[in-house]
């Protein structure tokens, strides 16, 4: 069996420990030759790739980015203004590949079910992404990082908010989606949680500023960078030529910080902790995530369960169709017990009365 394995989409921690794990374990059970393709389907088209043996993925299990690279630019329907598709089937073929694991996001997905449909090889998919937003995935890896990463950074600063009697905003990732936000907003103790799953009313947020301060002197805001005020638009942060989803979303917190600050005494501080969030070594939790999904990446291809994606479902390991997936983007349910959670604990959500 001849696999080859690329990373798509944004970088996130957990990588290597799935390039790790689904070499590894196809190397010992079935002995197949692995090929690593370089930044993600822009090594299908420019024809990069390298061998993956045991040796090139020892020692990889707690770093963090990816050892392939990877892109989330490039597109084989639409690269330099063509249709370099049937080129980058061509090139599969050329290599002699059985079937490609293609570790990504939805984006990742949508491209993977849609080379397969102009008939390219035959695919596994592994769900990663710091937002969370894959669909027919409870738990994507690098999540759980990004998570321990926001809380960390609203722990600190919440004390130098503190020491100022501050309304401190801090803006994070997760695209159109809030979960990194949600999670991380209640473990960070944050006073108000911003979504893009619900408008923000501004003036119930300077009431609560107004009012902590007088009690508690600081006020501590997470916000998703995909939240926007009610009546208001995405913030949008640049635009990416080539890039099938060009938007890149950014900057919430600093408009939230104008907003705020003639509704309010205290001084209001902004920070946006964008790629912080996707760097560094994965947590435990990623790294066993990211090591069962690679391993029952390589269940699947040797079952031969193509076009497919591995995923976690009430706890358990399972699998989707891509077809499912692609196309599709996960958000926060309004009905999600987290957000009962924290309105029933006295954590504003921005809704207004
Ligand atoms: N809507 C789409 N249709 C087809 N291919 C897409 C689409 N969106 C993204 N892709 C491909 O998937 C790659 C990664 O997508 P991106 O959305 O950036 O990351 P992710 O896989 O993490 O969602 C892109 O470089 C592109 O090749
Ligand atoms: O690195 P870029 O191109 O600025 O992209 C930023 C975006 O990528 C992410 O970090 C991860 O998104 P994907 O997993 O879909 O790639 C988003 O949270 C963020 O909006
Ligand atoms: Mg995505």
């Amino acid at each position: 069996m001849r696999i080859g394995m690329l990373t798509g989409g944004g970088d996130c921690p957990g990588l290597n420990a799935v390039i790790r794990a689904v070499t590894k374990s196809l190397i010992r059970q079935c002995g197949a030759e692995v090929i690593g393709i370089e930044d993600g389907f822009l090594g299908l088209i420019e024809r990069r790739v390298r061998p993956l043996g045991w040796d090139e993925v020892s020692g990889i299990l707690a770093t963090g980015g990816t050892i392939l690279g990877t892109s989330n630019t490039a597109s084989p329907f639409a690269w330099r203004g063509r249709d370099v598709a049937a080129e980058v089937v061509a090139y599969q073929r050329e290599l002699g590949l059985d079937a490609l694991v293609t570790i990504g996001g939805d984006g990742t997905m949508t491209m993977a079910a849609r080379l397969g449909e102009v008939g390219g090889v035959p695919m596994v998919g592994v769900p990663k992404t710091i937002d969370n937003d894959i669909a027919g995935c409870e738990r994507s890896f690098g999540f759980d990082t990004a998570v321990a990463t926001v809380t960390e950074a609203l722990e600190r600063v919440e004390t130098t908010g503190q020491s100022h009697g501050r309304v401190m905003i801090v803006e994070t990732m997760g695209r159109y989606a809030g979960w990194i936000a949600l999670e991380a907003g209640l473990a960070g103790a944050a006073d108000v949680i911003l979504l893009p799953e619900i408008d923000f009313d501004l003036e119930r947020v300077a009431a609560v500023c107004r009012e902590r301060h007088a009690r508690r002197r600081a006020t501590l805001i997470c916000i998703a960078e995909g939240a926007r005020p009610v009546g208001g638009t995405l913030t949008v942060e640049r635009a990416v030529a080539g890039s099938p989803d060009p938007i890149r979303l950014g900057g919430v917190a600093h408009l939230l910080r104008e907003r705020l600050q003639p509704r309010v005494d205290a001084e209001v501080r902004a920070t946006v902790l964008g790629h912080v969030q996707r760097g560094g070594s994965p947590t435990p939790f990623d790294r066993v995530l990211a090591t069962q999904y690679g391993n029952e990446a390589a269940h699947l291809l040797r079952r031969g369960q193509f076009g497919r994606m591995v995923t976690l479902q009430d706890g358990r390991l399972a699998s989707v169709p891509l077809a499912a997936v692609a196309g599709q983007n996960r958000r926060v349910p309004l009905d999600h017990p987290l957000l009962v959670c924290a309105r029933e604990i006295g954590v504003c959500l921005g809704e207004a009365g």
